[in-house]
């Protein structure tokens, strides 16, 4: 049995709070979700960082989880190494190097150290452990594998369109792993390399808390995101002067890279943006072999896919899933720039209807955008569960007064961020009674409690695809689709 980690606990690791960490041998097992092996010392979990499972490791312990519960530790030594393991690619994220050279490693890339093959089988055990502890499904062997992208081969590097910096003495930078300490850097490995080519490293971008860069690599566009430190979008003064100096570092930039500042404001609200040179959206191409090239407006300030090749295959993922029928009814709840929206209201046709729904008005401005001349497809701008509420409320009135025009929904797509669903709104979904509910994620706990209320409302899953589309990450990708016992 695994014993809560109390402060005394902590006694029996011999550290507490005023003590450096301390080094321990451990065996490590299965990885979970967040690519941390778990080991097991007198009892205690140890979450262990930068092993293999099967691997016996020394760790530095580093901090304790939430009430103690456990420990996290990174691996400083191997002792007996997986065949399943390699030199990182990236030093600064190299927990080995880092400890070596007496520092913390970044928290990027946490499976760097593991070929990209055994990286998937090792993200395929762990979706499957989610399914079966928490989302109470039953697997064989062989029914969760993990297709990666052909172009990411061998290395898993150059894939990432999206990346996202902290601000240390005004250089971009990273945080250190478990902690908001940042580390400027001067490449990114994961990163396209149209990143590299803008030559951002040695800007000055004082006063900003973060900093967001996005490189298409269609055309040669990039957008960079600069959100100020709270202080300094407090006081008018002092940010026009830092927008005045943030204008003249990207002034030294080429007249195709776009940047703004964003203030941030809630989810269900219109940032306030000031656009420092070129404009505030980008154009994003998404080429489906089997479904059409499409292009999409994408706001800096709203969500697109960080793999380059993300869009295609999920949406190949969805419109498999999805089968649809010329003349259906579609909901696509989380539909941000309308990614799905299209390629499923050009399936249904013109006497078909999709409602493409999002709370955030930037992603439903860019959703209205490229939708514009399907006038099968509703965009509706609020959040899911207000949206769903109006439609089992008032079924009869029209799509664009909160009804469905008393259209049974037949299938719904639902592709929300990392914390997944929750009860309410798949309890709404189930009352909707589509045919098929197909469930794109990017967080297989999430997922995984999403998954155990839909059984309990009767709903089954009948297939899920997985992806790596962040190799040398712990994430993965997947699309489900669950059906209602007929
Ligand atoms: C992971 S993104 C998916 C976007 C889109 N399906 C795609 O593939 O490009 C999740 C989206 O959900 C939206 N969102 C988050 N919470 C929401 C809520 N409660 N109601 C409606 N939209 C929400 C975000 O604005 C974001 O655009």
């Amino acid at each position: 049995m695994t014993k809560a980690m109390d402060a005394t606990a902590y006694q029996d690791l011999e550290i507490s709070s005023d003590q450096p960490p301390k080094q321990l041998t451990l065996e490590v097992g299965p990885m979970a979700p967040g690519g941390h092996c778990i080991a097991r010392h007198e009892g205690y979990v140890i979450f262990v960082r930068h092993a293999v499972p099967g691997e016996t490791v020394v760790v530095q312990l580093i901090q304790p989880g939430p009430a103690g519960r456990y420990w996290w530790a990174d691996t400083i030594k191997v002792l007996t190494p997986s065949e399943f393991r390699r030199t990182h690619q990236w030093k600064l994220a190299d927990a080995l190097r880092a400890h070596a050279a007496g520092r913390r490693p970044i928290g990027e890339a946490s499976l760097g150290h593991v070929v990209l093959e055994h990286q998937r089988r090792l993200k395929a055990l762990a979706f499957r452990s989610a399914m079966t502890r928490i989302g109470e499904q039953s697997f064989d062997d062989a029914e969760i594998s993990v297709t990666g992208i052909e172009a990411d081969e061998p290395a898993g590097l150059q894939w990432r369109t999206r990346n996202g910096f902290l601000v240390s003495d005004g250089r971009l930078a990273v945080p250190v792993n478990n902690s908001t300490t940042p580390v400027a850097i001067r490449n990114i490995p994961l990163a396209v390399p149209q990143l590299d080519k803008l030559q951002l490293w040695g800007l000055d971008f004082s006063g900003a808390a973060r900093v967001e860069v996005a490189t298409p690599v269609n055309g040669r566009q990039a957008l960079i995101s600069i959100y100020p430190a709270p202080p300094i979008a407090e006081s008018d003064e002092i940010f026009q002067a830092h927008v005045g100096s943030w204008r003249q570092q990207v002034a030294t930039l080429p007249q195709h890279v776009s940047a703004m500042v964003v203030t941030p404001s809630r989810l269900d609200q219109r940032p306030e943006i000031n656009v420092l040179q070129g404009q505030n959206v980008l154009e994003e191409h998404v080429a489906c072999p089997q479904w059409g090239t499409r292009t999409f407006q994408v706001s800096g300030a709203g969500y697109w896919h960080a793999h380059r090749d993300g869009p295609a295959t999920l949406v190949d993922a969805v419109m498999r899933a999805a089968d649809v029928q010329p003349g259906q009814v579609i909901a696509d709840l989380y539909a941000g720039a309308g990614l799905y929206s299209r390629y499923l209201a050009e399936a249904t046709g013109p006497t078909g209807a999709v409602l493409s729904v999002d709370a955030s008005p930037v992603a439903s401005d860019t959703a209205r955008h490229n939708l514009q001349d399907l006038p099968q497809v509703t965009v509706l701008n609020d959040k899911v569960n207000r949206i769903l509420t109006s439609w089992l409320l008032i079924p009869e009135a029209d799509v664009t007064e909160g009804g469905l025009n008393n259209r049974p929904v037949d299938t719904i797509v639902v592709h929300p961020s990392r914390v997944g669903i929750g009860k309410t709104v798949l309890k709404a979904i189930d009352q909707l009674r589509p045919d098929k509910i197909i469930y794109v994620s990017g967080n297989p706990v999430a997922l995984a409690r999403d998954t155990r209320v839909l059984s309990s409302c009767g709903w089954s899953l009948a297939s899920t695809e997985a992806f790596d589309l962040a190799p040398e990450t712990q994430r993965l990708d997947s699309v489900s689709v669950f059906r209602r016992p007929s």
